[in-house]
C-alpha cells in the first residue's frame, strides 16, 4: 500500500475493546477503514459487521487475514488467544496492533518476539495505551528535560469500581497492573528486576476469595523503587493517578481536575466510571498514530520488547502474590531489533 491508500483492518475479537476499537477506527480515526471483522462468537461479530459498509465477519483470524481487502490486524480478543493471531500475522507480514497483554506469560512472549525477529523487521505494536494519554505524556515530556533531577521513587494508583465477575487474585496484576509495568519502564526509562506483592486485609466489597486491593513494589536496574496500589473494586470510579519523586521535585498527574464545580454546599469534579471513559482520549490517539504509522510503512508505538517484558514482570509479580517474598525478573538479552 502506498500512504494515500485507506488502511484496511481486520479486527479480531469484537467484545467490549474490539467493539469500541471498530466504532473508533470508523467514527475518528482518519486514513483507515475496518473490512473485516472476526470472533469465535459468530453471531457477535455479525452483529457488528452488520454496523459498518463494506466488512466481512470471519469467525477464524487466520481466514480473515488471507482476505484481498486486509491491510493490517487489531487484534482484541482475549489474552490467550493472542499468541495464535500474532504468529499467524507475522508469518503474513501483516501490521498488527495487539490488545495488551501481548501475551499471557513470557515463555508465549518470547515465542512471539523470536517470529518478529526472524521476520528481520517490527510490525507489532502493544496497545499499551497510556503512552499515548497526555497527562502521561506531559509528566515523560518533564522528566526527559531532566529539570526535576534524576527520578527516585514513582507511586501508582489504580483503581476499578468493580472487577468483572471471572477476575482471580492473579489478574490483578497480569491484567491491570501490567499497565503499570509498562509505565514504570516507560516513565523511568528502566528495566523492572524484582518485584515484591503485599497483601492488605481484602476489602468487604470484593468478591469471596479475591485478593483485592493488593500494594506491589518493583525494584528497577537504575536503583528506582515503584510501588502501585492496585484495587478493583475500590467502588467509587476509575482512577488512575501516578507521582513521580524525584531529586528536584515531584509531578504528579490524574486528579482529574479538569473541572471544579462550587454547589449546594460542596465542592470538586467527577471521577470516571471506567476505562473506556477516562482513557478514550488515549485510545484515540494510540489508533491515529498505529494507523499513520502503518500507512508510512513504520512501526512507532510500544513494541513486542516491551510486551515481553511486562509479561515477564506480570509473571514474576504473581510468583511474589502466590508464594510470599521478592521474586526477581529475568529477561534474555535485548535482541539489536529493539535497541
Ligand atoms: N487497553 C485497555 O485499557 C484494555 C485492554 N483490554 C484488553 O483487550 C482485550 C479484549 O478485552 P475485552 O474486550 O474486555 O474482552 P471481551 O471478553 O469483551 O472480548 C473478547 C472477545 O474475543 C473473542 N475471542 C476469544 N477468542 C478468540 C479467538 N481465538 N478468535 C477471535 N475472537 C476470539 C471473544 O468471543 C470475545 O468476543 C484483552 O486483551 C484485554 O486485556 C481490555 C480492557 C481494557
Ligand atoms: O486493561 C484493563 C482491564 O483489562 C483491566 O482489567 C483493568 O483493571 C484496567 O484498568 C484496564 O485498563
Amino acid at each position: 500500500m502506498t500512504s494515500s491508500d485507506t488502511l484496511r483492518v481486520a479486527v479480531i475479537g469484537t467484545g467490549k475493546m474490539g467493539a469500541d476499537h471498530v466504532r473508533r477506527i470508523q467514527g475518528i480515526v482518519s486514513g483507515a477503514r475496518v473490512s473485516a471483522v472476526v470472533d469465535v462468537d459468530a453471531e457477535r461479530a455479525k452483529a457488528v459487521a452488520a454496523r459498518v459498509d463494506g466488512c466481512t465477519a470471519y469467525t477464524d483470524p487466520v481466514t480473515a487475514m488471507t482476505a484481498d481487502d486486509v491491510d493490517a490486524v487489531l487484534i482484541a480478543s482475549s489474552g490467550p488467544a493472542h499468541e495464535a493471531a500474532l504468529l499467524a500475522a507475522l508469518d503474513r507480514d501483516l501490521p498488527v496492533l495487539c490488545e495488551k497483554p501481548l501475551t499471557p506469560d513470557a515463555a508465549s512472549a518470547l515465542r512471539v518476539l523470536e517470529a518478529e525477529r526472524k521476520l528481520g523487521h517490527r510490525r507489532v505494536q502493544v496497545g499499551f495505551m497510556r503512552r499515548y494519554d497526555p497527562e502521561y505524556v506531559r509528566l515523560k515530556a518533564l522528566l526527559n528535560t531532566g529539570q526535576l533531577g534524576r527520578p527516585l521513587m514513582l507511586h501508582n494508583r489504580h483503581r476499578n469500581a468493580a472487577s468483572p465477575p471471572f477476575f482471580t487474585s492473579e489478574m490483578l496484576i497480569s491484567d491491570s497492573v501490567a499497565h503499570e509495568t509498562d509505565v514504570t519502564r516507560w516513565l523511568l526509562g528502566q528495566e523492572i528486576t524484582a518485584v515484591t506483592v503485599l497483601r492488605p486485609r481484602p476489602s468487604v466489597n470484593a468478591p469471596d476469595g479475591l485478593q483485592d486491593p493488593q500494594f506491589v513494589v518493583f525494584e528497577t536496574d537504575g536503583g528506582a523503587v515503584a510501588d502501585v496500589e492496585i484495587f478493583v473494586n475500590c467502588g467509587f470510579g476509575y482512577q488512575v493517578q501516578a507521582e513521580v519523586v524525584c531529586e528536584r521535585g515531584t509531578a504528579r498527574i490524574g486528579d482529574g481536575h479538569a473541572m471544579v464545580t462550587n454547589m449546594a454546599g460542596r465542592w470538586g469534579g467527577t471521577i470516571a466510571q471506567d476505562f473506556t471513559d477516562r482513557f478514550a482520549d488515549a485510545y484515540d490517539r494510540e489508533l491515529q498514530a498505529w494507523a499513520d504509522a502503518t500507512r508510512r510503512g513504520e512501526v512507532t508505538g510500544p513494541s513486542v520488547w516491551d510486551g515481553y517484558a511486562a509479561a515477564a514482570v506480570c509473571e514474576a509479580g504473581v510468583r511474589a502474590l502466590t508464594d510470599g517474598g521478592r521474586v526477581e525478573v529475568e529477561l534474555v538479552e535485548r535482541p539489536g531489533l529493539y535497541a
